[in-house]
C-alpha cells in the first residue's frame, strides 16, 4: 500500500458564466469549464521525499486539494495510505498534514491556542508535549503565547507548518512552504522536514525553488498544463535530460514537445 496514489485523475473546474457571457452565449468549449488536471496517474511510496514541480497554473495545488479532500476529482481516484479520499475521507485526512500555500490564520488566537484548536479537530486532547516539541523545532518556542496577528509573515508560515504536524500525520504535503521566507527559516524548516523524513514520514513538496527540490527530493514529477510530463528519480532526470542542474532540466522539459520521452 502506497503513501499517495492517484489513478487517472482529471479535474475540470466548472465555469460560472457571468452576466456578459450569458448575454453573448459563451461558446460550448467555455461552458465546459477549465481542465486543470488531465489523466494524472502517479504513486508516492512510504518514506519518499517527492517533488511535484511545474510552472504557475500547471495543476499542483489542484492535485494537492484533491488529496486533501478540498476539491473533488471529475474522474479517477486518489488515496492516502490506502484510504480513498472520497469514500474513506476521515482516515485519509487523518493520515495527511497539509501546509497550504496561502497564509491562512485566525487573528484572535495565540500560537499555542491555534495548535490546540487544530489538535481538537483531530480529537486530540493533552497534546501539549508534542506541540512544544514542534514549536521548539520550528524556532517558535518563544512565540507560543504571542497572538497570531502579531507575528511576521515568516513566523506565520512556521505556524502553518506546525499546524500540519499536530496530529503526527505519516504523510506531509508542503505547497510552496518557503515562498517569501528568509534563509534562516528555510534552513530550520528543511532540517526539521528532512529529520521527519528520516524518521519515516513521507514528504510531498511543491516549490519553485528548484535548487531546493534538487537537494531534497529523491524523485520528481513535473506537471505541465495538467499532465505529468516527467516522472523519475532526480538523478535519472538530470542524467537523461542533461543540463547543468534541475533548473536547466526543468526548462528543457517544459519547452520540449516530446515531454513523454522523459517519463520513466
Ligand atoms: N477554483 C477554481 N476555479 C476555476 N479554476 C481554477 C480554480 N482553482 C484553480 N483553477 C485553475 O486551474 C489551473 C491550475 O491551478 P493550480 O492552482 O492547481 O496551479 P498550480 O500549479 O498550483 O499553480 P501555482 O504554481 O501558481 O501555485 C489554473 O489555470 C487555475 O487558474
Amino acid at each position: 500500500m502506497s503513501a499517495l496514489t492517484l489513478k487517472n485523475i482529471s479535474k475540470i473546474y466548472a465555469s460560472r458564466p457571468g452576466a456578459l457571457s450569458r448575454l453573448f452565449q459563451a461558446s460550448a468549449r467555455k461552458r465546459q469549464g477549465f481542465q486543470a488536471l488531465n489523466d494524472v496517474s502517479l504513486t508516492v511510496e512510504h518514506g519518499e521525499f517527492f517533488g511535484l514541480l511545474g510552472p504557475n497554473g500547471a495543476g499542483k495545488t489542484t492535485m494537492i486539494s484533491i488529496l486533501a479532500g478540498l476539491a473533488q476529482a471529475s474522474s479517477g481516484s486518489a488515496s492516502v495510505c490506502g484510504y480513498d479520499v472520497v469514500s474513506q475521507y476521515k482516515q485519509a485526512r487523518r493520515s495527511l498534514g497539509v501546509v497550504p500555500q496561502e497564509l491562512v490564520y485566525d487573528p484572535f488566537f495565540t500560537v499555542r491556542e491555534t495548535l490546540r484548536l487544530q489538535s481538537g479537530y483531530f480529537g486530540l486532547r493533552n497534546n501539549d508535549d508534542w506541540i512544544d516539541e514542534i514549536l521548539a523545532n520550528l524556532g517558535l518556542a518563544d512565540k507560543a503565547e504571542n497572538n497570531m496577528r502579531a507575528l511576521s509573515g515568516g513566523m506565520k508560515r512556521r505556524v502553518l507548518v506546525a499546524q500540519a504536524l499536530v496530529h503526527r500525520p505519516p504523510v506531509i504535503i508542503l505547497d510552496e512552504p518557503t515562498a517569501g521566507v528568509d534563509v534562516d527559516l528555510r534552513r530550520t524548516l528543511w532540517e526539521f522536514i528532512s529529520r521527519l523524513n528520516k524518521e519515516g514520514h513521507t514528504i510531498l513538496l511543491t516549490t519553485h525553488y528548484l535548487e531546493e527540490a534538487e537537494a531534497l527530493c529523491g524523485r520528481i514529477a513535473m506537471l505541465k498544463s495538467g499532465r505529468v510530463v516527467a516522472l523519475d528519480t532526480t538523478q535519472s532526470l538530470l542524467a537523461r535530460v542533461g543540463g547543468n542542474d534541475l533548473e536547466d532540466a526543468f526548462v528543457r522539459i517544459m519547452h520540449s514537445d516530446n515531454a513523454l520521452e522523459v517519463l520513466a
